[in-house]
């Protein structure tokens, strides 16, 4: 009745999390009792997902990668979609750190850490350092890094992009804000009311961070290095344009889940 996509799993969502029960619980046990406070928790949290606050908001996390993420109303929900550049850019990471012992890679727009440490899971000899401009973001970034272990290869920088950034990396990684600022009002209103603008607004062509980063990554690329970009699914040619303008040439273009080319993968034309 109150139109959620997918009610049955948000529930069950809910109810997990706030009973402390599991999947196979509900199999084996399913008349295992659940205490008044648990209950009670339960139906504030199904008021508020009748009320349209999206599931993983009330739980407070996600998970991407395998990794449970901590969320605040600074970091965008990492998306699975997200995930595909994780897997586009793991093959090289690993390269590059069994080749010289170590991979850096920059994480642009790091919101709750969710590439960085998706990376830094998959790659023990990986250090990562995450740029945002939100400090709140930042602040759940890092205690997502040291709930998963992750805190002593992983640092943040409050940085407008490249402003406070320093050294070089062998992956400059990045899922920047997309969104025309005209389409925000159209977006569902999940996303519009609960991801932070500051995570979608990508300007009035929804090209700007892109324009940036291709503009400056150089500075901070080793020579055969990687820039990984999430993209619009309808943003490949304008992304790629603006990087072939700055001096990179395609090494990759990669599908979501849905089919849609969602990943752009360059490196330098003359390193
Ligand atoms: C689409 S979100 C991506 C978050 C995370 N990387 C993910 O994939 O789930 C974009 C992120 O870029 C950050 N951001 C926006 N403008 C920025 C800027 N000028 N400099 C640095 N970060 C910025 C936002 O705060 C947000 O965390």
């Amino acid at each position: 009745a109150a139109a959620v996509a997918d009610p049955a799993l948000d529930a069950r969502l809910i109810v997990e999390h706030l009973s402390g029960t599991t999947p196979t619980q509900a199999i084996a046990d399913p008349e295992c009792s659940v205490d008044a406070a648990a209950i009670a928790a339960i139906d504030a949290a199904l008021r508020r997902r009748v009320a349209g606050e999206p599931v993983h908001r009330i739980l407070g996390y996600r998970e991407f990668y395998g990794l449970r993420l901590s969320l605040s109303p600074e970091t965008l929900e990492p998306r699975p979609d997200t995930e595909t550049l994780v897997e586009a850019v793991l093959p090289f990471v690993k390269a590059t750190a069994e080749r010289q012992g170590q991979c850096r890679i920059l994480d642009l727009g790091t919101g709750t850490g969710a590439i960085a440490l998706a990376l830094l899971s998959a790659v023990p000899a990986a250090v990562a350092t995450g740029v945002d401009i939100s400090q709140g973001a930042l602040a759940t970034a890092m205690r997502n890094a040291r709930e998963l272990g992750l805190g002593d290869r992983f640092q943040v920088l409050e940085s407008d992009w490249f402003e406070k950034v320093f050294g070089r990396y062998h992956v400059i990684a990045g899922n920047p804000p997309y969104i025309a600022s005209i389409d925000i009002e159209n977006l569902q209103d999940e996303v519009r009311d609960f991801d932070p603008r500051q995570a979608l607004d990508g300007g009035v062509d929804g090209l700007s961070s892109y324009r940036i980063i291709a503009a400056e990554a150089a500075g901070f690329l080793e020579a055969e290095g990687r820039i990984a970009v999430e993209i619009g699914h309808t943003q490949r040619k304008e992304v790629t344009g603006i990087f072939s303008a700055a001096g990179y040439m395609p090494a990759g273009v990669f599908r979501d889940f849905g089919g849609n080319e969602r990943v752009l993968i360059f490196e330098l034309t003359n390193p």
